[in-house]
């Protein structure tokens, strides 16, 4: 219960809902309780009636009885759909209360969840597969929900209507409410186990069921390989074998709910049984009137619904429990970068790594050792080396995605950690190796990184990444959806309009990592130009693999297994016969053996 507290906060924001919802639960109890009272009465007032009504057998005025005894009857009846009216009111503002507050808690809870979730580094989401997080954001929330809504309601329901029945029971005779409550407490310990059997079973029915949904997600999204492969037999047994599980779970879950619903109605006839057997003893002895066992067999029929709730709210809080508890496990997660100043400052873009090595947290794997360099404001720097030399690792560093753990970095003389860091990395455009475009028009993506743009500095990025005329040949041009409901751009163009995305923010760091690689060397040549133009004053940092990307750099560094090898401009590297030559001469082969 103690991870459930984590809500109270949501309780005191909302406590003007839920003060007034509990008011109307109580109400609506007491006008769901009188009706019996009254239906009692109705029942003694006609055995009196009729017997009444006997007496004048042969006489004129056995008419009247019958008009006053009728008359009577329909006040009755006017008097029980009135109070029932009346509950139906109150249950309705109940509902309007307190399940709408706890939709307003759901909705709290999601939006700080996700606002969490964002500012957690990219370690956390390395370590956490994103089925998991969106589960806890979803799942759990809604599960918590059960626990602020219905729970609290049908809680207080429960204790109100069960405090007004018994004590109404007890009131009339107590030795017939004993009888009748009874078999009331087997029936709570059976719902509450049998409702936590169900949930256990719904449970893993429902993991079963998203790795279902999963398994097909990622088979579909996979086609290409699978048709291409001609696996389509084997995955097909696959899915066979999943959905089997879920079948055989489902079934499962059917039996118990089978006998869930018979046993209750046992239960609940034992207890009319005996209200009517102990009730119509007593009424012999002449303790209750026959109208009194309507009024118990009203009451137990109404104290049904309470016991039932009784067990499905205890499973309902458990299950609220545990969802809370995985979702504060994340809430608790402080972020790991963290950003201590609020100055917005312009920077110029004076990088220094000083010494820095960087071991990453998750697999222990050091990918930069004693690194030093530094790029001054206008440079444009490049970055080469092996695959796995650690050059992505120098980009995620100097946007500070981690923090190092050995050395320091600085930009214009400060050290990165000191820095603001939306307003730092607002004034970078980062090209990732792996393109990320969103389900959205290829204008939404270009103008990701703007609260707000133009169309013509959508056209102008879109131009400088050089494709405006590939956007312009589409039938929407500019409006045209990506992804899932969209077209599937080439490989190349999908990394010109992520290019786009960054140039449009003039960013006064530029980073491409390694996005040039499906590009042709013209189409790279036109945007390496356009770049010279734009980042006059502002710093490129290039990662690449071809030495003519980069030819042209103001330094290049050199990585292998996560240290610089060498450093310099191009002329500069190949007098130094080093790697950077032996990379040189093997990838100006390599042309050759391509132009034969
Ligand atoms: N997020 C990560 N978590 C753990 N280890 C990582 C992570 N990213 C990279 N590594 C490891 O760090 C090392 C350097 O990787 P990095 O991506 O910086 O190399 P790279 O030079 O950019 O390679 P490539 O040219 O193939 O993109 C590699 O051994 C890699 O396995």
């Amino acid at each position: 219960m103690k991870h459930l507290s984590r809500l109270n906060k949501y309780f005191l924001k909302y406590k003007w809902w839920i003060i007034p919802g509990s008011i109307f639960v109580v109400i609506s109890n007491i006008f769901g309780v009188v009706p019996a009272q009254v239906i009692g009465y109705a029942v003694d007032l006609i055995t009196e009636n009729v017997h009444v009504y006997n007496l004048f057998s042969g006489f004129n005025r056995q008419e009247i009885v019958y008009d006053i005894f009728s008359s009577n009857l329909l006040y009755f009846g006017l008097l029980v759909v009135l109070l029932y009216i009346l509950r139906g009111l109150f249950l309705f503002f109940m509902r309007q209360t307190i399940i709408l507050m706890s939709r307003h808690i759901e909705f709290d809870m999601k939006n700080d969840i996700y606002q969490h979730y964002q500012k957690l580094s990219l370690g956390f989401y390395r370590r956490n597969n994103t089925g998991d997080l969106m589960n806890r954001a979803t799942e759990d929330v809604n599960r918590v929900r059960m626990y602020v809504g219905p729970a609290i309601m049908y809680t207080i329901n429960t204790f109100v209507l069960s405090v007004l029945i018994i004590w109404s029971m007890f009131d009339v005779n107590s030795k017939l409410a004993i009888y009748c409550l009874l078999p009331l407490p087997f029936l709570v310990i059976i719902i509450y186990y049998v409702n936590t059997l169900i949930f256990k079973k719904s449970g893993k029915i429902q993991e079963r069921l998203s790795d279902l949904s999963s398994f097909v997600q990622e088979r579909f999204s996979g086609i290409r390989i699978i048709k291409s492969y001609v696996r389509e037999d084997y995955t097909r047994n696959m899915f066979e074998i999943q959905s089997n599980e879920y079948k055989k779970d489902s079934m499962s879950l059917v039996k118990v709910s089978a006998l869930f619903y018979p046993t209750m109605l046992l239960l609940i006839g034992l207890s009319t049984i005996l209200t009517i057997y102990i009730g119509g003893m007593q009424v012999i002895n002449g303790n209750i009137t026959a109208g009194n066992i309507a009024e118990f067999i009203i009451y137990i029929t109404q104290l049904t619904f309470p016991v039932t709730m009784l067990g499905w709210v205890t499973s309902l809080v458990q299950r609220a429990a545990a969802s809370q508890k995985r979702i504060n496990e994340f809430l608790d997660i402080p972020p790991d970068i963290q950003s201590k100043s609020n100055d917005e400052t312009e920077i110029n873009g004076h990088i220094r790594f000083e010494n820095v090595s960087f071991t990453y947290p998750d697999t222990g794997i050091q990918a930069l050792k004693n690194v030093s360099f530094e790029i001054k404001s206008g440079e444009f720097v490049a970055i080469i080396g092996k695959t796995g030399s650690g050059k992505s690792t120098m980009a995620n560093l100097m946007m500070r995605m981690y923090d190092v753990e050995q050395g320091q970095i600085t930009v214009d003389g400060q050290p990165i950690k000191a820095l603001n860091l939306k307003n730092y990395r607002g004034q970078i455009g980062f090209v990732p190796q792996e393109v990320f475009l969103f389900s959205d028009t290829i204008k939404n993506n270009i103008a990701f990184g703007l609260d707000q743009v133009t169309d013509d500095e959508v056209f102008d990025a879109a131009k400088n990444a050089s494709v405006y005329h590939n956007i312009i040949d589409f039938d929407e041009k500019f409006e045209t959806m990506l992804g899932e409901r969209g077209i599937t751009l080439s490989g190349g163009q999908k990394q010109r309009v992520s290019i786009a995305r960054a140039l449009i923010k003039s960013p006064k760091i530029l980073i491409f990592d390694d996005c040039l690689s499906a590009v042709d060397t013209k189409t790279e040549e036109d945007i390496l130009q356009n770049l010279g133009k734009i980042m006059q004053g502002r710093i490129t940092i290039l990662i690449a693999h071809r030495i003519s990307t980069i030819k042209n750099a103001d330094k290049i560094l050199v990585l292998d297994d996560g240290k610089i090898i060498e450093q310099g401009t191009h002329n500069e590297l190949l007098s130094l016969n080093g790697a950077y030559t032996d990379l040189y001469n093997n990838q100006l082969l390599e042309e050759e053996t391509k132009g034969i």
